[in-house]
């Protein structure tokens, strides 16, 4: 698996290569200073004078900021590395470091309750911060146990005080004892004694609330796939998404944004338009920062395609996008809109997103940008009944499919959150099948794989739809899917809506359910 800052781990979070030659973050040295030939401090001169090391401190901050703050980690690491001027690999360290700490909390505290023979309830919360920091070295990244204590324990001392750090120190070490395996089986013994419940061992073992873990393996035999897949779906959560890029069709040519993104680049597997940078800030590209291209999930973007490729007969002239902000799927339909002599209006209730959609579209013809309109989706089709030729409903989840890409997540949504937004689902559901002209087509779209927010959803919408007079049937998403993916998708069984895994398509786990009204 590909982590943050180039680090590499197996399928179970272990490292790949046992590697002896490796600096203080796991870094490969070379061969003079391996053979300890070259006499060398493990940290640069401005951070022996100044205490801990400014990667490490940043990742505790953003830890502290995310249990404080009820922050979310990738807003808040970005502007703290600029401020303190972390560039490079050591930005790429402490992302890894921050990032996969947060996804991999479960299973570090599990690990610190049995080293530190303590619940961790009872462990100060920025002591426990620094010990899950420690841990993540040791066990989630090829940092040398010496330095993964010392640094840790160093921090402990500036941030929390020698008493604590000692405590740190103690548990640090008893942890460094053993290899990720060893903990696992521990940690999965603990969980489940008696060996009968694999749900219970693997949210532990694998750093997910039980009730994910049930609801993706529910997830994944609705799609026709194992139960036992859940282990793989589990481990791709817990690792670091590659960045894909998309080339806004008729803005920027992939071959010219794959030359432009480095040796390293390949093309997208699953988008046609996707490019997939071998690294490197993705806003330093010119195409990204002008708009010609930007940042998006390839199954984002394999969903928007397929919606403009649903087949249609008729006018195809105004499309809608309900739930735009922050515009990601509106700046690719948009592009596609207007190759087609198309228009599209963006729609968005919170207005502060309304205004990313914006910059989102401004690489677009203005010919193809009808309107960025901030307001309820739920009132558009009462207010606009079969006005548009296609519909975007990319709807608010429970982003139980994104969860590798929000490394907190998991930890804060709960089984509650689900009857509140299925219920908007199924409201902007509706509101999109009569803003549709009979013989449009709808897209439903979730970037999660939970049954409550895809089929229950459509299958209640329809249901709701018909009681008005509404008739609907379902588009072949799959079919549609496959006419305008990159290669092959693996689909199984003989379903017509679409579900995207991590681990099979290396995409989020997108949901798509086309729908066509027929009067
Ligand atoms: C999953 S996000 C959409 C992502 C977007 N399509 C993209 O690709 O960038 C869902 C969006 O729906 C918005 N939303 C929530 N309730 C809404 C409502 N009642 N009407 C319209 N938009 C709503 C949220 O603010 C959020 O921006």
């Amino acid at each position: 698996m590909r982590k943050e800052g180039g680090y590499r781990e197996d399928r179970r979070g272990r490292p790949r290569v046992a590697d002896e030659r490796r600096d203080e973050r796991g870094r490969q040295r070379g061969a003079a200073r391996a053979q300890g030939r070259v006499q060398r401090s493990a940290q640069a001169p401005s951070q022996r004078a100044r205490g801990a090391d400014p990667a490490r401190a940043v990742a505790f901050d953003v830890l502290r900021a995310v249990d404080e703050g009820d922050s979310y980690a990738n807003l808040v690491l970005p502007p703290l590395l600029r401020e303190r001027g972390i560039r490079g690999r050591d930005a790429g360290f402490a992302t890894e470091l921050a990032y996969g700490t947060l996804r991999l909390r479960g299973r570090y505290d599990a690990v610190v309750e049995q080293a530190a023979g303590r619940d961790v309830g009872k462990i100060d919360p920025p002591v426990l911060d620094l010990l899950r920091l420690g841990t993540h070295q040791l066990l989630g990244m090829r940092v040398p146990a010496h330095a993964a204590v010392s640094q840790t324990v160093g921090l402990a001392r500036e941030r929390v005080g020698t008493g604590a750090s000692q405590f740190v120190n103690a548990v640090l070490r008893a942890v460094a004892r053993d290899e990720l395996a060893t903990w696992l089986e521990r940690v999965g013994d603990a969980a489940d004694p008696s060996g009968e419940d694999p749900v219970v061992r693997l949210a532990a073992t694998q750093s997910h609330p039980q009730w994910v873990v049930r609801a993706l393996r529910e997830a994944l035999v609705g799609d026709g796939r194992a139960a036992a897949d859940v282990e793989a779906l589990l481990d791709a959560d817990n690792a670091a998404p590659l960045v894909a890029l998309v080339a806004r069709p008729g803005l920027v040519d992939p071959v010219d944004l794959l030359a432009a993104a480095g040796d390293e680049a390949r093309p997208g597997a699953v988008s046609p338009v996707a490019v997939v940078p071998g690294g490197g800030d993705p806003a330093a590209f010119e195409a990204v920062r002008t708009g010609r291209a930007g940042v998006q999930d390839e199954g984002s973007q394999l969903v928007a395609l397929a919606l403009a490729a649903a087949p249609l007969e008729g006018p195809d002239e105004r499309w809608l996008d309900l739930c735009a902000g922050p515009g990601g799927k509106a700046a690719l339909l948009a592009a596609l809109a207007a190759q087609r002599g198309a228009r599209l209006v963006a729609n968005e209730v919170q207005p502060h997103r309304a205004r990313l959609v914006e910059q989102a579209l401004r690489a677009v013809p203005a010919d193809a940008v009808e309107d960025v309109r901030t307001g309820d989706g739920r009132t558009v089709g009462d207010d606009e009944p079969a006005a548009y030729d296609r519909v975007m409903v990319d709807a608010p989840c429970t982003g139980l499919g994104a969860l590798r890409r929000r490394p907190e997540s998991r930890w804060r949504r709960t089984p509650a959150d689900l009857v509140g937004l299925a219920a908007l689902q199924r409201e902007l559901l509706g509101s999109a099948l009569r803003a549709v002209r009979p013989g449009g087509v709808v897209a439903y779209v979730t970037c999660s794989p939970h049954l409550a927010e895809t089929r229950l959803v459509v299958g209640d919408a329809i249901k709701v739809a018909a009681k008005a007079g509404l008739a609907v049937e379902q588009v072949d998403a799959r079919t549609v899917a496959r006419g305008v993916a990159a290669g092959p998708l693996d689909l199984v069984g003989d379903r017509v809506d679409l579900q995207l895994w991590p681990h099979v398509h290396g995409t989020d786990a997108m949901h798509l359910t086309l729908l066509r009204r027929l009067g």
